[in-house]
């Protein structure tokens, strides 16, 4: 190997396992010069970097203290509803497809204008969205689904029929007729199922919430015949370069400001410069994570293993009496039935003291969370008995899928169950401890 590829093989080595700035991109460049041109002022004086740990992300170059605004990008530089539905095409296939899904428009818009390349006004943001798609465990093809745990089948299944519907009810609406304003080519060649995939899982990883009434109020215009959902979507530019922790804590609201609306996001959390600076998408543990969002964090505090009324009751064939039926119904005792790191949710506690002492007035120690120890022991054990039976379900399910991961999706679940099972073990030494 010569000297200039010894280097440049050591240039991209470096950058893929180590910090380094985005500064001097052209895309961040490009993105950061028309916000400005828009209105928007980095006061926070934000920039880009590729991190090891989780890609590309924010960082400043200044420390950011607790409760400080962290960005405010004015509503014009958003895309929401509202500007998807200027454009004619989108107008015109809302009429024909009636009642679709803000995503859906997102997702459509955004195809749209990728495919005008250099006379999309948006082309300064849709430069910085990967071309990629993001490892959701939905977008894996059936063979890949059929070989997933059982549980995260179910979600990946239901959330490739969400897509698969949209994607219908998008190109049934597409008139044969329609050709794109700016090439002539056939607008069916240019919102085809793989672009529609891609701009679906971009909206899904990217978006924010709004408030739908300051969209609708601000449009002039009732969206609900044409939605079957409120516009509470928009796409935020270098917003949406925020990576998430379960750490952060921050406020987001569209606020108006000296008359003109921004989205603005402050955080609750201190960063010192050049740190990363991390928001939150929501209380979410590891599985919504990975679902939703392609990726899962190493430490959550918020992870759990989740549990049915009736898993539980198969385990051990245990078979309910009417009174006891009764009380777990009124109480809502079935629900949140979880085990995480540092113990059992009030529910799940309730639920095996129902099962293990059948013949008492249940509620005075249930709600003033009066257990004897005997009472935790006995809870610890069948909560052992349980998280072991999913370890090994675990096991079994990463054997089966190692036995077929062919895809970078599968590959990534297999990553997930990994973890899974590390997290399990930690579950279980945590309830070892107190047996
Ligand atoms: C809103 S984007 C954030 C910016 C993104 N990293 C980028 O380069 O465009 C959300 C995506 O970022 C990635 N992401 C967010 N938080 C992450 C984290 N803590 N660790 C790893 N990846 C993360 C996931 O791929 C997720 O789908």
């Amino acid at each position: 190997m010569g000297r200039t590829r010894r280097k440049r093989k050591l240039r991209a080595t470096h950058e893929r396992c180590c910090n380094f700035s985005l500064e001097s991109h052209q895309e961040t460049i490009c993105l950061k010069k028309r916000m400005h041109e828009l209105g928007w002022e980095n006061r926070s004086q934000l920039v880009l970097k590729n991190f090891a740990s989780t890609g590309r992300g924010v960082s400043s170059v200044l420390n950011i203290k607790h409760n400080q605004s962290l960005i405010e990008v004015p509503y014009e530089l958003l895309i929401t509803c509202a500007n998807a539905l200027e454009t004619e095409v989108l107008n015109n296939l809302i009429k024909r497809c009636k009642r679709t899904k803000v995503q859906d428009i997102l997702a459509t818009f955004l195809i749209l204008e990728k495919h005008k390349g250099e006379k999309s006004k948006w082309k300064f943001y849709l430069d910085t969205l990967p071309d990629e798609l993001p490892f959701l465990p939905w977008l894996s093809n059936e063979t890949e689904l059929s070989a997933f745990p059982s549980h995260l089948m179910k979600i990946a299944k239901k959330r490739k029929w969400d897509m698969d519907v949209s994607w219908e009810r998008i190109e049934k609406s597409i008139n044969s007729n329609w050709t794109c304003f700016c090439c002539g080519e056939p607008l069916n060649r240019v919102i085809t199922f793989n672009a529609f995939t891609w701009g679906y899982a971009m909206v899904n990883t990217r978006a924010v919430y709004i408030q739908p009434d300051i969209v609708i109020e601000l449009l002039g215009k009732d969206l609900s015949s044409y939605l079957s959902d409120e516009p509470c979507l928009a796409l935020c530019p270098f917003l949406d370069m925020f990576n998430h922790s379960s750490e952060a804590n921050i406020k987001a609201e569209l606020t108006c400001m000296d008359e003109s609306w921004k989205y603005t996001l402050t955080t609750l959390n201190a960063y010192k410069k050049h740190q990363q600076i991390y928001i939150s998408y929501g209380s979410h543990d590891n599985e919504k994570l990975f679902c939703e969002y392609g990726f899962f964090l190493s430490h959550n505090h918020l992870d759990h293993i989740q549990y049915s009324l009736e898993e539980i009751a198969s385990i051990d064939n245990i078979s309910l009496s009417m009174k006891q039926r009764s009380f777990i119904q009124s109480r809502c005792l079935g629900d949140e039935l979880y085990i995480y790191t540092k113990g059992l949710s009030f529910n799940l506690k309730a639920l095996f003291f129902v099962i293990q002492k059948p013949d008492i007035e249940w509620s005075r120690i249930i709600y003033s969370e009066g257990y004897e120890n005997h009472d935790y022991l006995l809870m610890y054990t069948s909560a052992r008995d349980i998280v072991t039976l999913r370890k090994l379900h675990h096991i079994e399910e990463l054997r089966n899928l190692e036995s077929v991961a062919i895809s970078k999706y599968a590959l990534a679940i297999i990553g997930f169950l990994k973890h899974r099972i590390h997290f399990i073990e930690q579950i279980l030494s945590f309830l070892n401890s107190r047996i």
